[in-house]
């Protein structure tokens, strides 16, 4: 509601600057400490060798950094796939028994997808023209809204399916039809940036954060969030240089919603497999 408000009443200066102070603090920090998660999570049935796991974080991130300059239709897709399952994951892995199976994996996809095109489609000309720099691609929007309608019958199908073995699923169904309002009418008044910084912030990175200190040390407070965020104070200074270093290579030819979406997209891929193997643990 205040998300709505704030789109309304501030200028979209003071948005875009309270959105990118969002994406670079809370945003960027619930990725940093994915070495040390991955570390944690291995402990149990090898020796933790923080080296391996750096120089396999790292050669994720550069071969979609490749992957991305060769390909970048494919890159963008694959990194809209696996933010899509990532975002569904991380909403409903609380509300699910199994959330290994197939058809649980569908619905996370589904869901995310869902979110992620009513983003997409409520702000069209803005994002045809960011994948347009990112891509050269100049997107249809009948193809956000094919999409879009696609994975709402998905998502809707799915969750009348697994409801019926999951009753914490199916008690969320109001609360979950109220957040979809108050999504759609956020994404419809407010810009790309705004609407993405919101859902990002809030609904994702937030829970995420909590699920990450739960899993590391036992419960969430905010001792715990300390030892967290010291631990992944160097990775998140890391990743704000990288940033800088990528936006002032790249200034005259690319602009910067481009390049922030694309630098998103390189950290991602890691940290949504990382992801995944949390949850599976827990
Ligand atoms: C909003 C937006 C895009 C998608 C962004 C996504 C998919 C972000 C995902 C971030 C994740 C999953 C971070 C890690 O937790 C596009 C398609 C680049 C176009 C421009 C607007």
């Amino acid at each position: 509601m205040l998300a709505i408000l704030g789109s309304e009443v501030l200028s979209s200066e003071i948005q875009y600057v309270i959105a990118l102070l969002g994406i670079f603090s809370l945003g960027i920090l619930h990725g940093s400490n994915d070495l040390f998660v991955i570390e944690n999570l291995n402990s149990n049935s090898q020796k933790p060798n923080f080296y391996k796991s750096l120089f396999t974080y790292l050669g994720v991130v550069l071969s979609f950094v490749a992957v991305f300059y060769f390909i970048p239709i494919f890159a963008l897709a694959a990194f809209v796939i696996i933010s899509s399952y990532h975002f569904g994951e991380q909403h409903f892995h609380h509300k699910l028994q199994n959330t290994q199976s197939l058809w649980s994996s569908l619905f996370f996809l589904f869901y995310g997808l869902f979110v992620l095109f009513l983003l997409l489609s409520l702000n069209s000309n803005e994002v045809i023209l960011i994948v347009e720099d990112m891509t050269g691609l100049l997107i249809a929007n009948q193809f956000l809204i094919i999409v879009l309608f696609t994975s709402a019958l998905g998502s809707i199908g799915l969750f009348v399916f697994l409801s019926k073995t999951n009753p914490k699923l199916k008690a969320s169904l109001f609360p979950n039809v109220i957040y979809l309002i108050l999504f759609t009418a956020l994404f419809a008044v407010s810009n790309v940036v705004w609407g993405f910084a919101t859902y990002f912030v809030l609904w994702h990175s937030l829970p995420s954060l909590k699920d990450q200190v739960n899993s590391l040390y036992g419960t969430f407070n905010f001792k715990n969030f300390l030892s967290y965020f010291k631990k992944a104070f160097p990775y998140w200074l890391a990743s704000i240089i990288g940033m800088l270093v990528v936006v002032w290579l790249f200034k005259d030819s690319k602009n910067f919603l481009s390049l922030l979406f694309a630098f998103i997209a390189a950290i991602t891929f890691p940290h949504v497999f990382i992801m995944r193997k949390l949850f599976d643990k827990n």
